[in-house]
Parts: structure tokens; C-alpha cells; sequence
């Protein structure tokens, strides 16, 4: 520390003293690309199909367009396909070869369904010419290799057929016998969303490739690379969607965090020797303590983004027992064990943490998405020292997969919750905290807290408690917080127990207080201030770019700030290097050993798996094109 206490950095290895002045914000107008929505290849498919971009911009546009109510439904999902004819020109202008086997074919045919396109179920290189059916308009005799639209017969010449389908009586059947065709619906209509956005995304790529084919700069061995590489990349991807990922693939290196419903292991894949971090939450406690929209909302959010500020997620998949999330290691460690170590923080040391957590935060807005649970413990940094952000279990993007309800009329058939999406009952945040006495009776039950099965209020807007309605504005407070621990030392509404906490929060007006003898820049207090406030004035709730142009970061260019050198940066050994993690003070014992040791002592089978069990699960399961590419 340097003589006003501030924060020099000497974290783990790094005997590197750096003063705050050390790092200087570059000043040059940057280079960096903006992020264009949608982005020019969308641009292009979107200029197409006029229909589709009423309805679907792309994988860009935000999770409240994506994901329609009638999201299930053929046509309103279908019809953002483009016709294969449309989007694939043929191939003579371009070099590899027409043969759809290069992993480039289309994998759906599309028919003509009255408007709608469907997916083809023989997969992509489609049926033998003897598998395929006659449709009426088709000669039978070109292969189609799926990329064919086959006229269908006129709508109205198959409606009756439809109309005639006999009235459904659940309450015929018993409880398995409807949970068991529950299981079935959703698994197709999981396996056609999942078709269609594969094929979707599939488009983009091709698009994408057939721009940087156009290139007249390109030479024709640099083309024919490129045509090659993508079509490798296509085939790997088919053959990953066709593995089935299991635990077992994987040797844990270290237990390097534990939550409220699962823990977070350092594992390397053995096949490869890859570097994960590997989240698995227990589905039993899923259920019993509500949570079942938490984690569907974190694996969407992730499975969506593609954002450098959000940690990476490559694949998901689950066992009887567990939900297992394989993600990306950030080996900096935390935010939250950051400031265990340092307490404070300079001014500058914050603008660099705070300025691009707020580049996370609109990320994450970016996406329709409301994270909630910003807190330092959510906070990582990766190899270079820069920000990402995890633990998406309290997000939401308003879709219904993400609220309770959805969960309790599927398993129950009824709605036990309001309605009101845009509140959240403070029974389903399910929060408390340790007691503390002092100050430093809290920062030594920090950790602990983190590990609790419930979690710290600290950072929580009081319109989330209130049950009034919140929005994305609700992040901003919990900047506004950060930053007054980043500076203060603890969060401005740290209290003896949570009940005490929540009242602060609550009643912030009075219990906002700046401790007189610390002495905070004023354009500093000003910024904590005018985010600790009432939400019809808070700053951010126009967007980000209004806290971005906040005196207190002036200076700052945003747009090249990951570029920059983070004024802490991880000193590491190696790949599976876990310096910046407490492992020591984490307990080692995985839960699959506890509940494998806990079914020895109770005698009953440590697997718990039925069709009402496994049906708020579907669909969970997530594949990442450049998965295994890297
Ligand atoms: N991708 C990652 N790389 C490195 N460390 C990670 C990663 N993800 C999580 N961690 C570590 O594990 C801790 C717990 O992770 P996370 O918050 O996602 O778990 P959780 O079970 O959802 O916890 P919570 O109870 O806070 O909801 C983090 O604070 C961090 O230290």
C-alpha cells in the first residue's frame, strides 16, 4: 500500500509494484471496430428476406425479439428461413467443389409450406433418391441433397385434414402417462428449434464465407483455404453434435469455487488436454429450492452470446444427477478475492474496473438481458487482467422458459405465481447473509457468504426487493455499489444481517453514507451517486453511453479499453496455474462423491431420475460451433 493507503499491485506472483499513474489511458482516437447490429452479413441476409427482419434479426437481435411467445409454433419460427435457393448460389464461381459431402451442404431442405419452410429429417446430404418422397411439382429425378425447395400442395387442400385431428383428454390418463407426452412435445419441439437455429446460424456462416470468397484481393489458393477450412469446420461440427459429453471425459485439476447450488472445478479434457472450468449444479436442488428458470435463463444467455465481456460457454450436458456448463477458465481469480486481498483500490485502479464493467453490463443488455446478481464474486478476469462476467442464475431476458411459472404449471399443471414478469418475488432470490458485527468481522465472512447457499444483498437494487417492477437499470445500482466498495472498502449497505441490509437498501436515502475520513474525488461521489438513486433518475437508464460520458472517466477510451494492459495482470505457471483461487480454504470433496457417500449412508440410489424430474431440463442441452476448433 502507498502512504493514502491506496492499492499497489503485488497480487500472487507479481512482486510488480504498479502505482496508479503507471497505467495511462490511451488518448489516440481508436481503432477498435464498433459493434454493428446487425452486423453487415446480417445486413445483407436481412435486405433478403423482408419478411424475416419484421420478425428475427439474426443471432444479434435482442433476446426479447428472438425469443416470441409463439416461439414453438411452425410458421412464426420457420418463416425467417431463407429459401435454400436463395441463399445458396451455385458453386462454379467459387473454388472447392458443388459436392454438398464438404460439410457446407445446407442441412435442411426447405418446402414450400404456404410460406413456411421446414426442416429436412434426413439430415444434410438428405435422402437416397429412392428415400425421398414424391412431392407433387418434383420430378424426383435431380438429387436434391437437401437445397431444393419442393412444392408442396396448397395450403388450403390440407387443412381439413388438420381440422379433423380428435379432441386431446389428459384427464383420461394418468400422471406418467402425461408427463411422459409432455417429455415427448418438448423434446420435438426442442429438436426442431434447435434445427432451425443450427440452420440459421449455418446460413450466416456460408453468407459470411461466400463475402470473403467475393473478395477480388483474394488469390485463388488463399480462396480455395478458405473454402476448405470452412468446410472442414462444418463436418467437425457435425460430428461433435452427434457426441455425447459425460463427466467422465474429464479429469478435475482443482475445486475452484463453490455456489449455492452447485460448484465450479478446473478440469482438463482427456482426449486433449484442453483447459476448462466446469460448472455443475445439482438438479435435485434445482428443484427444491425454485430455481429451474435461474438456470435455463444462465444457459441461454451464455449459449447467445458471443460477447468478449461474457464468459465463454462451449458446451452444455447433463446426467441423472447434474447440469454440467463447460466453459471458458479465466484463471485472473475474482473481484471479490481482489478486494479481500487489497481492501481499496486507487481512483484510477476503479475507473479501469468500473469503465469496463459498464462495457459488460451493456453487453449484456445488448443481449436483452438483465443480469441482476452484479456483484464482485461474478466479476472475472481473464489471462490478460481484463473483465468478464459469470453467474447469470438470477438473469433474465423475459422469455417464459425463465420464469417460475412456466415451471410450476409444467410440473403441476398450475400457476402457483403472479404473473407480473417484470417483478421478482424476494422469496425467489431467496436471500440472507452471515451476521456481522464490524467491518471486519463482514470481510472475513465475505467468502463464506459467497459459498452460502443463498447469497450476499449487498449489490441489489431495492426496486428488485420492492416487487414494483425493475428493468436493465437495476444493473447500474449495483455498479454504483461496486464502486463505492472498490473505493470505500465495503459495500455502502453492509450491515449486522441481511434483514438490516435489505432495510438500508430500502431506505437508501438516509443510510447512503460517505465515511468522512475518506476522501473520494468529487467526480467520483458524484458518479456513485447519481447510480445509488431513485431509478426515474438513474444514470445509465437512457443506456450506457450516458455513465460512459460521466466526467469520472474522462479520459477513458472505451472502445480500445480491452486492448489496453489491465493494471493487474495474471502471472501464471501454467495452463492449469490456480494461483489467483482460494483453493485451500475450498472444500475439495466434489458433490458427486457427497451424494454417491450420502446414498451409501441412506441406502437409497444415489440417481434420481423420472420423466417429471428430467422435463424442466430439455432442451438444455448446448453445442458451440468453434467448440473443439480452438
Ligand atoms: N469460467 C470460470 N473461470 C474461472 N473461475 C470461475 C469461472 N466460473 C466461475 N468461477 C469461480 O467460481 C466461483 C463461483 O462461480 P459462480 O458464481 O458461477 O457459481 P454459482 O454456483 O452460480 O455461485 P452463486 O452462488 O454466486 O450463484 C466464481 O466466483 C469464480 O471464482
Amino acid at each position: 500500500m502507498d502512504p493514502n493507503n491506496r492499492l499497489y499491485l503485488n497480487f500472487g506472483n507479481n512482486n510488480e509494484r504498479l502505482a496508479p499513474s503507471d497505467r495511462q489511458y490511451p488518448t489516440t482516437p481508436s481503432t477498435f471496430p464498433q459493434p454493428v447490429f446487425p452486423p453487415p452479413a446480417q445486413q445483407h441476409l436481412a435486405a433478403q428476406q423482408p419478411q424475416a427482419s419484421q420478425q428475427y434479426s439474426g443471432a444479434y437481435a435482442p433476446a426479447s425479439n428472438y425469443f416470441l411467445p409463439n416461439q414453438y409454433q411452425a410458421p412464426a419460427d420457420y418463416v425467417n428461413l431463407q429459401p435454400a435457393s436463395a441463399v445458396y448460389q451455385p458453386r462454379s464461381n467459387t473454388p472447392g467443389t458443388n459436392d454438398p459431402n464438404t460439410g457446407l451442404a445446407h442441412q435442411f431442405s426447405h418446402q414450400n409450406l404456404g410460406g413456411a419452410t421446414r426442416a429436412n429429417p434426413y439430415g444434410a446430404r438428405g435422402p437416397s433418391p429412392a428415400q425421398r418422397p414424391r412431392t407433387a411439382g418434383s420430378s424426383g429425378q435431380q438429387p436434391n441433397y437437401g437445397y431444393h425447395a419442393a412444392p408442396m400442395p396448397a395450403p388450403a387442400a390440407r387443412q381439413p385434414e388438420f381440422q379433423s385431428a380428435p379432441e386431446r383428454s389428459p384427464e383420461k390418463y394418468g400422471l406418467n402417462s402425461n408427463n411422459n407426452q409432455k417429455k415427448c412435445s418438448q423434446l420435438a419441439a426442442d429438436f426442431f428449434k434447435d434445427s432451425v437455429k443450427r440452420a440459421r446460424e449455418r446460413n450466416l456462416r456460408q453468407s459470411e464465407m461466400e463475402q470473403k470468397l467475393q473478395d477480388p484481393n483474394q488469390s485463388s489458393s488463399r480462396r480455395e483455404q478458405i473454402w476448405q477450412n470452412g468446410g472442414k469446420k462444418e463436418a467437425r461440427y457435425l460430428r461433435f453434435l452427434r457426441t455425447k459429453d459425460k463427466p467422465e471425459n474429464y479429469t478435475t485439476v482443482k475445486i475452484i469455487g463453490k455456489g449455492a447450488f452447485g460448484e465450479v472445478k478446473l478440469v482438463q479434457k482427456k482426449a486433449d488436454g484442453q483447459v476448462y472450468a466446469m460448472k455443475s449444479l445439482i438438479k435435485t436442488e434445482m428443484f427444491k429450492k425454485d430455481q429451474l428458470a435461474h438456470v435455463r435463463a444462465e444457459r441461454d444467455i451464455l449459449a447467445e452470446s458471443d460477447s468478449p465481456w461474457v464468459v465463454k460457454l462451449f458446451t452444455t450436458f447433463q446426467d441423472a444427477n447434474f447440469l454440467y456448463m463447460l466453459m471458458e477458465f479465466l484463471p485472473g481469480g475474482d473481484l471479490m478475492t481482489m478486494l479481500i486481498k487489497y481492501e481499496i483500490f486507487s481512483e484510477d485502479i476503479t475507473r479501469f474496473y468500473i469503465a469496463e464493467i459498464v462495457l459488460a453490463i451493456e453487453a449484456v443488455h445488448k443481449l436483452g438481458f438483465i443480469h441482476r446478481d452484479i456483484k464482485p464474486d461474478n466479476i472475472l478476469l481473464d489471462r490478460g487482467g481484463h473483465v468478464k462476467l459469470t453467474d447469470f442464475g438470477l438473469s433474465t431476458g423475459f422469455h417464459k422458459l425463465h420464469d417460475n411459472n412456466y415451471y410450476q404449471q409444467l410440473l403441476q399443471g398450475k400457476s402457483t405465481r403472479p404473473k407480473d414478469r417484470n417483478s421478482v418475488a424476494l422469496d425467489q432470490i431467496n436471500l440472507t447473509v452471515s451476521n456481522r458485527s464490524q467491518i471486519n468481522d463482514w470481510r472475513k465472512s465475505r467468502r463464506l457468504m459467497a459459498y452460502s447457499t443463498v447469497g450476499t444483498p449487498d449489490y441489489i437494487a431495492p426496486e428488485i426487493f420492492t416487487g414494483h417492477g425493475y428493468t436493465f437499470d437495476c444493473d447500474w445500482w449495483s455498479l454504483g455499489t461496486i464502486m463505492f466498495e472498490c473505493l470505500v472498502g465495503w459495500p455502502p449497505f453492509c450491515a449486522e444481517d441481511s434483514h438490516d441490509t435489505y432495510r438500508k437498501i430500502v431506505n437508501w436515502r438516509q443510510s447512503l453514507y460517505f465515511p468522512d475520513d475518506i476522501t473520494l474525488g468529487a467526480e467520483a461521489e458524484h458518479l456513485i451517486r447519481s447510480l445509488i438513486c431513485n431509478t426515474e433518475v438513474r444514470l445509465g437508464r437512457s443506456g450506457a453511453q450516458e455513465i460512459k460520458n460521466h466526467a469520472f472517466f474522462r479520459g477513458v477510451e472505451f472502445d480500445s479499453l480491452r486492448r489496453i494492459r489491465a493494471p493487474f495482470e495474471p502471472r501464471l505457471t501454467s495452463a492449469i496455474d490456480t494461483t489467483y483461487f482460494p483453493t485451500d480454504e475450498i472444500d475439495q470433496t466434489d458433490n458427486a462423491t457427497v451424494i454417491r457417500n450420502q446414498a451409501i449412508v441412506t441406502g437409497k440410489p444415489a440417481v434420481e431420475e423420472s420423466p417429471e424430474m428430467s422435463l424442466p431440463f430439455i432442451g438444455y442441452t448446448f453445442k458451440r460451433f468453434d467448440n473443439n476448433f480452438r
